[in-house]
């Protein structure tokens, strides 16, 4: 297994990354309340870590399509048990927040990698604490709340407008004082996207990439509800625990595209298939 330092800032490393997630909610979309525990949540992300994950990714506020928001000292509740035990593990931590205060405080605990779905739009603050602290910072599309993001669907050409209008949320990080080094991009699959815009965007994977050139790419599949839809049995979506292997597949066409890293709930099934693409393009 070839070993990548996740804050190598190549966007081509020599194998895809693998980033676990670790949902500290009673609500998230697939595995909501499973890891609510913080004694649970830090045991799963170490068996994470033993699967191989490369970054552990903490969530505290769920960011499934119209639910309302935690109070921002629940989710730093929820979050920090388990930053704290991954730091002292020396486990590559992010952390899944729209909020400045969230994010001051868990780079302080040593999260190195701040995740913000809303790339910067909820909360713009964030991109402040982010330039001091000097760590990474994922930026993702986005256009508006969990409540209201679903109405947010119409593109003129999903690929190109998403490019641009991430392009847009970077320059303004930039201008914020972050590093472009320090930038990973991320197309928010499922987040003001049709299950048919979201695969013309997992389609156009080289296109995204190039929009970008320079930096990671970051693609977020797992579980998804545009996956449910394809294996659907019987006009019934397939349940969300049960599109790992769908994910996996996913995950494998990132590696053969040499994508940065996947974002996934499982990991060691997903290391194991991209290990043996990796082997075939070697
Ligand atoms: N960077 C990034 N972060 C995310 N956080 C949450 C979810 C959806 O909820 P989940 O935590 O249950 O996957 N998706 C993404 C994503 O696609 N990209």
């Amino acid at each position: 297994m070839i070993s990548v330092d996740p804050a190598n800032t190549n966007p081509h490393p020599a194998r895809t990354l693998v980033m676990g997630v670790v949902n500290v909610t009673p609500n998230s979309f697939s595995d909501g309340g499973m890891w609510a525990d913080p004694e649970v949540a830090i045991r799963h992300a170490r068996d994470l870590v033993a699967q191989g994950a490369d970054i552990i990714d903490v969530g505290g506020e769920s960011t499934r399509p119209g639910t309302d928001r935690t109070p921002e000292d629940e989710e730093l509740r929820r979050v920090m048990p388990v930053v704290k035990a991954m730091v002292s593990d020396g486990v590559t931590v992010s952390v899944d927040t729209m909020r400045a205060g969230v994010a001051k405080a868990v780079v302080e605990a040593g999260a190195t990698i701040v995740n913000d779905v809303s790339g910067g739009k909820a909360d713009p603050g964030i991109l402040n604490v982010v330039a001091e602290a000097g760590v990474d910072y994922v930026l993702m599309h986005w256009r508006g709340q969990s409540a209201t993001m679903q109405d947010l669907i119409h593109y003129d050409n999903v690929v190109a407008d998403v490019i641009s209008e991430t392009s847009q949320q970077v320059d303004a990080a930039i201008a914020a004082g972050i590093a472009r080094e320090r930038i990973i991009v991320d197309p928010g699959i499922g987040f003001s996207k049709t299950p048919e815009q979201n695969w013309q965007l997992v389609e156009a994977v080289d296109a995204f990439q190039e929009g970008f050139e320079d930096l990671r790419v970051l693609w977020g599949v797992s579980r998804k509800r545009f996956l449910g839809e394809l294996l659907a049995d019987d006009g019934q979506d397939r349940p969300a625990l049960e599109r790992d292997a769908s994910t996996m597949a996913l995950s494998t066409y990132f590696a053969l595209h040499r994508a940065w890293c996947v974002r996934t709930h499982e990991v060691r099934a997903n290391r194991d298939a991209m290990e043996t693409v990796a082997r075939i393009r070697a």
